[in-house]
């Protein structure tokens, strides 16, 4: 997908919203337990009571991971059902990888290629090779991890040189000097509202995936006031706070009805900004 697609898909939706797809069969409703694939299914649910409402999925590859085999086929059969029934849909693998280049180059194969997401969660600590590997596709994003939601993020992400800059803002300013880093988007969590202005000043056109909504606490209007650009720039995500909103047989209604809810608070805050 091209960043002109996916600004396109956010402006006629009237949304930048992004839903995780973290699933865990101990919180999904109970009759699903009983079909081959729950977590498939649970997925297809969330995918069908959503799919106008929201610019993206998101499924974190750990929860995937962490039923093996089953779970890789889990994941495979929800990114293609995306990418079969909604092509214009953003589709984010988060899977924070990065490693030597070559390495590098078979985590990209892995995900832009045999499972075709549109991008693909990755840490900078390895640096230019471990992350220009993943820029090479084109067409594709490599999102990588800046200043993120949790509260450990802080350790090393607020590190200070003798001149007073911090260990993110040399990722961001670093990260733009690499090959085809207009491919780069940025994760910024929303728990950290008071950083959007100075990091929308290193990358005012690059897209940020802003994690922490929901769940975290994190709160959209304190995100948009310096994080929204001319192209609207945001990816909002919410996980748990959408997907697991009931545990019901109604999960997927309930699940569009808080969806909706950030989706109007979204438009509200488009329109205000005449964007
Ligand atoms: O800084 C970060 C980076 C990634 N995440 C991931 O986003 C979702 C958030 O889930 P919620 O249920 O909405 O809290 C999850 O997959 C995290 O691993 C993050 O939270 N913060």
């Amino acid at each position: 997908m091209t960043k002109q697609e996916l600004i396109h898909q956010i402006k006629a939706k009237r949304s930048f919203l992004c839903i995780g797809l973290d699933v865990d069969l101990e919180k999904i409703p109970a009759h699903l337990l009983q079909l081959d694939d729950p977590v498939f299914e649970f997925n297809k649910a969330i995918i069908e009571a959503t799919h106008d409402i929201t610019v993206a999925y998101k499924p974190n590859t750990a929860f995937y991971e962490a039923y093996g085999l089953k779970g890789w086929e889990s994941l495979s059969k929800t990114i293609a059902y995306l990418n079969e029934n909604y092509p214009s849909i953003f589709t984010i693998a988060d899977a924070k990888r990065g490693d030597i280049g070559n390495t590098s180059t078979r985590y990209a194969k892995a995900f832009f290629e045999d499972l075709n997401f549109d991008s693909v969660t990755v840490a900078p600590y390895m640096g230019s090779d471990s992350v220009e590997p993943f820029l090479a596709f084109e067409n594709k994003f490599t999102i990588m991890l800046a200043l993120t939601s949790n509260k450990g993020g802080l350790d090393f992400q607020l590190m200070q040189d003798e001149k007073g800059a911090t260990l993110y803002e040399k990722v961001l300013k670093t990260s733009l000097g690499w090959k085809n880093s207009e491919q780069l988007m940025y994760v910024v969590g929303a728990t950290r509202p008071e950083y959007f202005q100075k990091i929308r000043n290193i990358v005012p056109d690059h897209f940020l995936l802003v994690p922490g909504v929901g769940a975290q606490g994190g709160d959209l209007q304190e995100v948009c006031t310096y994080g929204l650009n001319n192209d609207i720039g945001l990816l909002i995500n919410s996980s748990r706070g959408i997907i697991y909103a009931s545990p019901n047989e109604n999960f997927a209604e309930i699940a569009r009805k808080k969806a909706l809810e950030l989706q109007k608070e979204m438009q509200v805050i488009l329109d205000e900004k005449g964007l």
